[in-house]
């Protein structure tokens, strides 16, 4: 697939030489966004292409009956049938590129209008995986945004781009599969770990990788707004996952942190197995004691680092972070991620994790990327010999509501003895129900256990909930 170069228009911008013929599948927040930019940057992408138009010719949804609040481009259909864009078979070809001028500067093509291009911007993991499955078969390159998808089976898509490959036959050009807008909405963090990491040797990932938890988290603490109203709004701004459970209960970061494990460290973690815990066990008395008495924030964390032994340890939680960290100042649906590696020391990557624009922004650059075969291979290639643990250490927060009793503090230090659980701090604010104790550094494993144990306490009020507190850097 060679590219013509681009002749002018009569306003001066380039003209179409080729076309790639775009089909999406999902027109809801990103899938709007995608049609808007492809549309609003019609004339600059041609350039960008090197000559290559954009042309959508479906966009599939579920119900094509439903209000838009984006508009089809001419010669777009807005269908429930997949067939409109998984139809045909493009192996060994992207197919006729003449095309006539059909008014203004668009281009339609002469030949067939089988899709060459498919973005799939659905969501979920089943039907979502027959299309990029299939497309990926019938020789189509493929965008998505769809992390719990490739988290869930990387492996496979991986498997199935080689096997697309090696069908379309020598001199034939690759099958391309981008996934920019997976991670991190749109901060182009999965170009950065696939290009620009390649000579360096990644030590740590540490991040808020959720938009729509950071959202919410933020108006929490600063609006003092509950944790529903926090969750509804966020919902309304296209934040949240059609399931948000996926946020609330961490998966969705988790997923995230699944890919980037693989990118940085080139290890397949089945996700299942990271520690995962999500926002919903957080309450007000949490960020009283976070902003009052430890002088921090509390953020939903993704984190994997090495641990000098062989060992790789990834987790998603909630965290006390330390006001003075960087990753305390990124507020509403900005992600951020903090890389700790050999040759660039310290490097951190902020920008919008979610939203309708953000996220089809990263979309429109994989699908540019496409259109000049320069997508690099989606998947840094795999090391051997890191071995994955699922415990880690940190310091750890433990907040504990109590009736009154004699004997608390007594019982409550057999039981950190017990368990190898050293105590740093233990606080309470006058008048409460509440205390709080903080941990010297050690295993997650031992601090569930003394949370069990002290629940099981007469004292003890309801669930124990404890979080790491994050280092400064
Ligand atoms: N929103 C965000 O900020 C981000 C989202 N993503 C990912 O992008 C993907 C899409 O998210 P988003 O746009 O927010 O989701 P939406 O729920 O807004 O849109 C989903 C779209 O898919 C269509 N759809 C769903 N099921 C089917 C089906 N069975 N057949 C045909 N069409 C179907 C829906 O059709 P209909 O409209 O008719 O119901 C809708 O148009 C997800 O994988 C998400 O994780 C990634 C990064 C950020
Ligand atoms: N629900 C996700 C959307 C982007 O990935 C988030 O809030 O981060």
């Amino acid at each position: 697939f060679a590219p013509a170069a681009p002749a002018a228009s009569a306003r001066g911008a380039p003209l179409a030489a080729q076309v790639r013929k775009v089909g999406i599948v999902g027109g809801g927040t990103v899938g709007g966004g995608i049609v808007e930019i492809l549309e609003r940057r019609r004339e600059q992408l041609v350039a960008a292409t090197g000559g290559v138009g954009l042309e959508v010719k479906a966009v599939v949804v579920r119900d094509a009956a439903k209000a838009r609040d984006w508009t089809a481009p001419p010669g777009c259909v807005v269908t429930e049938d997949l067939e409109a864009v998984l139809g045909g078979d493009r192996r060994g070809s992207y197919g006729p590129v003449d095309f006539v001028r059909s008014g203004g500067d668009r281009f339609a093509h002469t030949g067939d209008d089988d899709v060459d291009l498919v973005v799939e911007v659905m969501g979920g993991t089943t039907l979502a995986k027959d299309v990029v499955f299939r497309a990926l078969r019938a020789g189509k390159d493929v965008v998505t945004a769809n992390k719990a998808l490739i988290a869930d089976c990387l492996p496979e898509i991986e498997a199935v781009v080689a096997e697309a490959n090696a069908a379309q036959g020598a001199g034939a050009p690759r099958v391309q599969f981008g996934y920019e807008a997976a991670v991190c909405g749109g901060i182009p963090i999965i170009h950065t770990m696939n290009t620009d990491f390649v000579g360096d040797e990644v030590t740590r990932l540490r991040g808020i990788m959720n938009g729509c938890t950071n959202f919410m988290l933020t108006k929490m603490e600063a609006e003092g707004l509950s944790y529903a109203d926090c969750l509804a709004e966020a919902t309304a701004l296209g934040y949240a996952e059609e399931d948000p459970t996926l946020d609330v209960g961490g998966f969705d970061a988790r997923s995230k942190l699944a890919i980037l494990v693989r990118l940085a460290f080139g290890v397949d973690v089945d996700e299942t197995l990271i520690s995962c815990t999500g926002i919903a066990g957080l309450e007000t008395i949490d960020f009283e004691y976070a902003r009052g008495q430890l002088d921090g924030t509390i953020k939903l964390l993704g984190v994997a680092e090495l641990d000098g032994a062989g060992g790789l340890t990834a987790y998603v939680t909630p965290a006390l972070v330390p006001r003075g960290a960087t990753l305390a100042s990124i507020s509403d649906a900005t992600n951020a991620v903090e890389v700790a590696s050999r040759n660039l020391e310290a490097s951190l990557f902020v920008g919008r994790g979610a939203g309708r624009f953000p996220t089809a922004n990263s979309c429109v650059s994989d699908v540019v990327a496409c259109a000049r075969g320069a997508l690099p291979e989606p998947f840094a290639k795999k090391v051997g010999g890191v071995a994955f643990r699922s415990d880690f250490e940190s310091f750890f927060y433990i907040r504990i509501r109590y009736r009154n009793a004699i004997g608390i503090v007594k019982a409550l230090g057999e039981i950190c003895a017990r368990h190898d659980v050293s105590i740093d701090s233990l606080l309470q604010k006058p008048h409460s129900d509440y205390f709080v104790v903080v941990t010297e550094a050690g295993p997650r494993s031992r601090v569930e256990k003394v949370a069990a144990d002290v629940e099981a306490e007469a004292w003890c009020v309801g669930d124990v909930f404890f979080m790491p507190v994050a280092t400064q850097e």
